[in-house]
């Protein structure tokens, strides 16, 4: 019963959006760097209770900024709100809501949506929404507390206001970068094979069925190249799969290295590879599919063990025929690698009808 509790405890906030902690963190350092600074401010505007209350607010930020250092985010969110939702409020009470204390409330709007699950983030942002309200309210009805002199109130609201605005444009550069990383990473994920880095099957149909599109149009030759590596069930049965996972990556670099930057190479299944060589005739590609087999037989593969072991590669070469679909030109590639196979392996066939 414990256990089954246990298992469906929720994710912890930090492991969901590290990210959003890391930038909570960086916030804390700012805001108390902006405390220290209201704190001499307003002590040279003689406004001491506002001087002091900064004290209070870099401590917070301090205990909160060592808080999330050790994970305990929901303390540290405790502090940073508290100290905000006060701040805010006393600044607009004491010297007015010409101030622009205010401002820094509307920054937890997208925080908010960050650190909540949704259900919550609604909840807190119409709290926040009846906080503001109330305060802009109740300045209609009250004169300012300590109110300073307007050349001064002019000053701590411009300044208010440009650290709101750097702090947004700080965020938002912050928010931007996460996406576009986080786009990056899911594009990448979407087209490659997480093992060797190449295409994967999916992602290569695309590309090559854009090629057959190529050339049909301007009729320019595109070659095709189906690689496979020889024996690999006997690599992973003697060495175990981790070694075939390293054979693997070898072998797609070794490809590569060998093959022209402009030609498409995929992890087409378990120990195959699909290369679509653009511009490029039957007989070149099957002298780069040669290429490609020497420089597998010549290169020195050590298991993790450091054992010798031999590593061959057959391959397949065909080419695009005005008739053809996709499909019909990688099978004669497969059907001169079935020839190679069954020729002895380690060797380049070329489609014969
Ligand atoms: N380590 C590892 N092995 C894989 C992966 N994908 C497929 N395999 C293995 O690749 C092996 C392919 O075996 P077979 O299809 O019999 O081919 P082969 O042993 O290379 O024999 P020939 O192709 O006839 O020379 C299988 O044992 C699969 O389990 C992978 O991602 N990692």
């Amino acid at each position: 019963m414990s256990q089954a509790k246990s298992m469906s405890v929720r994710e912890p906030i930090r492991e969901r959006r590290p990210q959003f902690w890391q930038v909570a963190r960086r916030c804390c350092q700012i805001a108390a760097t902006v405390d220290v600074a209201f704190f001499f401010l307003f002590h040279l505007l003689d406004s001491p209770i506002l001087a002091w209350i900064n004290v209070v607010s870099v401590t917070m930020y301090v205990v909160a900024y060592r808080a999330l250092g050790k994970q305990q985010n929901r303390l540290a969110i405790t502090l940073i709100w508290a100290e905000v939702i006060i701040h805010a409020g006393l600044g607009v009470v004491l010297i007015g809501w010409g101030s622009g204390f205010h401002y820094y409330l509307l920054m937890f709007i997208p925080a908010l949506f960050v650190s909540m699950r949704l259900k919550g983030a609604v909840v807190a942002l119409a709290a926040l929404w009846g906080y503001y309200v109330a305060l802009y309210l109740l300045m209609w009805f009250i004169e300012p507390l300590q109110p300073i002199a307007p050349g001064a109130l002019l000053g701590v609201y411009l300044f208010n206001l440009s650290v709101v605005f750097a702090m947004f444009s700080y965020l938002s550069f912050f928010y931007l970068t996460m996406v576009t990383s986080a786009n990056r990473k899911l594009r990448r994920m979407a087209t490659t094979d997480s093992l060797t880095g190449l295409f994967n099957r999916r992602h290569m149909t695309y590309l090559a069925e854009k090629e057959l599109a190529r050339f049909r149009r301007s009729g320019h030759p595109t070659a095709f190249l189906v690689l496979d590596i020889d024996h690999f069930k006997t690599i992973n049965d003697q060495y175990g799969h981790e070694a075939g996972d390293r054979v693997l990556e070898e072998v797609a670099g070794i490809i590569k290295a060998q093959l022209r930057a402009q030609d498409l190479i995929a992890r087409w299944g378990g120990e195959e590879f699909l290369a679509v060589l653009p511009d490029t005739q039957l007989h070149s590609a099957q002298a780069s599919a040669e290429r490609v087999r020497e420089a597998l037989l010549s290169h020195v593969w050590l298991t993790p063990s450091g054992e010798r072991i031999d590593i061959t590669i057959s391959a397949g070469v065909s080419e695009f025929r005005g008739e053809d679909d996709l499909n019909s030109a990688i099978n004669r590639a497969d059907r001169a690698l079935y020839r190679s196979k069954e020729g002895g392996r380690n060797r380049v066939e070329v489609e014969t009808v």
